[in-house]
C-alpha cells in the first residue's frame, strides 16, 4: 500500500525547520475538572489533574489505564472537544503544526474548526458516531472533509476514491449506508475519513475495542501503515496493554487522573517502575502460563475526593508512610523513562523508605 501524496500534497513534512524538530504536542500542568452544582452543593471531579507530557512528530504514543482513570477526558481536553460541566482549570495544550506553535485554548473557534480533520483528527470507538446512520458514506466524506480539501465536488470524490483504494477499500462502499457494512469495515472507513486530509496529528480513542481479534489486527496494521506513510503522530488510547505492546512507540500510564509512568513502550514492559504499571503488565495472559491472575485489591478512588499523597497508595503493595502524605512528582529515573513513585525513586537512588 502506498500513501504517497496524490491529488493533494497535505501538510508538508519539511525536515530541519523549527516546526519539524519541536514536539508536535506539548501538554503542561493540564487540569480538567467536571464542575457540577446540585441543589446548591458544588461537586468537582478532578478527572485530569496536573498532567504533563509531549508527543513527537512521527510517533505513536499510547495512553493506558483502567476505566475511569481519565483517558477520555484527557484526549477530549487535548482536542478542545469539551463542554460544561468539563472545564480546563489549569495548564496548557500547545500544538506545533507546520505553520507554527499555537495554544489550542488561545485559538478562536474558527481557527479550531479550520485545523479539525485537516491537521488534527479523531478516530473513536463507536464508528457510528461519525458515520451518519441515515446518510450514505459518500455524504459523510463530503460533510467532513470537502471544505478542507477544496476544489470541485468531482475532484474531491476522485481523491476520496483513490484514498480508499490505497487503503484496500472498495470505492463502492461510498454508496452504502453504515448499517449495511460490518463493524470492521465501518472502523476502517473512519480511519480513511480521519486520514483523507493527511492530518499531522491523529487521536485514536479505543478504535479497536469493539472488534474481534482478527479484525482488530487488520485495523491496527492499517493505522500503522497510514501513520508511517504520512509521518503523522498518533495518540492511541486503550486499556488493552497487548495492543500497546504491539503498536505504540512510547507509553503513558494513567491512574486516577494522573500520569504515573511514561517511557519507551519496550522499556516500560521490560522494566515497569511504578507498581501500578507492574500490575497491569503482570495481569496480561501469557502462552503456557496457567497460573490464575489475581486482581488488584480495592477499587480506583473517587476523583471527587481522591486520597491524600499518592492516589495509588491505598492499593499499592509497596506503599510506605511517605506515600500517604506527599504526592510524588513525575521524575525521570532513567533516560526517557519517567515515574511518579516515592518508592521507585528511592530504589533508583539506592535508598530504603520505611
Ligand atoms: N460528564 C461527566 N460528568 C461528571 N463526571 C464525569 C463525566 N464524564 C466522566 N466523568 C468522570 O471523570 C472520571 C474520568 O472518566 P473518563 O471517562 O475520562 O475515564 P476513562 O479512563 O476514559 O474511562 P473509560 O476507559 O471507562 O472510558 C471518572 O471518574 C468519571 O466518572
Amino acid at each position: 500500500m502506498s500513501l504517497a501524496p496524490d491529488v493533494h500534497p497535505g501538510p508538508g513534512r519539511s525536515v530541519g525547520s523549527p516546526a519539524a524538530t519541536a514536539p508536535l504536542l506539548e501538554v503542561s500542568g493540564l487540569k480538567a475538572y467536571y464542575q457540577m452544582r446540585f441543589f446548591g452543593i458544588s461537586r468537582e471531579v478532578r478527572a485530569v489533574d496536573d498532567v504533563t507530557f509531549t508527543i513527537r512528530r512521527n510517533e505513536i504514543y499510547g495512553l493506558a489505564g483502567e476505566s475511569s482513570s481519565g483517558k477520555s477526558t484527557l484526549i477530549k481536553t487535548i482536542a478542545r472537544a469539551i463542554r460544561p460541566p468539563l472545564n480546563v482549570v489549569g495548564g496548557t495544550v500547545a500544538f506545533t503544526f507546520e505553520d507554527g506553535r499555537q495554544d489550542i485554548y488561545a485559538m478562536s473557534p474558527a481557527q479550531v474548526a479550520a485545523i479539525r480533520w485537516s491537521r488534527l483528527s479523531y478516530v473513536t470507538q463507536g464508528s457510528m458516531n461519525v458515520l451518519n446512520p441515515v446518510r450514505r458514506i459518500r455524504s459523510t466524506f463530503v460533510d467532513f472533509a470537502a471544505r478542507h480539501l477544496g476544489g470541485s465536488r468531482r475532484d474531491f470524490l476522485t481523491t476520496v476514491e483513490r484514498h480508499l483504494g490505497r487503503l484496500s477499500l472498495d470505492p463502492r462502499v461510498l454508496d452504502a449506508y453504515p448499517h449495511e457494512l460490518s463493524g470492521g469495515m465501518r472502523q476502517r472507513l473512519t480511519i480513511a475519513l480521519a486520514t483523507i486530509c493527511r492530518p499531522e496529528f491523529i487521536i485514536a480513542d479505543e478504535p479497536t475495542t469493539a472488534l474481534d481479534v482478527v479484525v482488530q489486527k487488520d485495523v491496527l496494521a492499517m493505522l500503522r501503515e497510514v501513520q508511517q506513510e504520512m509521518g503523522s503522530s498518533i495518540l492511541f488510547v486503550t486499556h488493552d496493554m497487548a495492543v500497546h505492546a504491539n503498536l505504540t512507540d512510547r507509553l503513558g500510564i494513567m491512574y486516577a487522573g494522573r500520569l504515573v509512568e511514561e517511557g519507551p513502550t519496550r522499556k516500560v514492559f521490560q522494566r515497569p517502575l511504578h507498581p501500578y504499571t507492574a500490575h497491569l503488565i503482570a495481569s496480561l495472559p501469557r502462552l503456557g502460563d496457567d497460573m490464575r491472575k489475581t486482581g488488584l485489591p480495592g477499587a480506583p478512588p473517587s476523583l471527587a475526593d481522591p486520597p491524600t499523597g499518592c492516589r495509588f497508595h491505598p492499593r499499592c503493595p509497596s506503599a510506605v508512610g511517605l506515600c500517604r502524605e506527599a504526592s510524588p512528582p513525575m521524575e525521570e529515573l532513567e533516560p526517557g523513562h519517567r515515574v511518579a513513585c516515592h518508592v521507585a525513586k528511592a530504589h533508583a537512588e539506592g535508598r530504603r523508605l520505611s
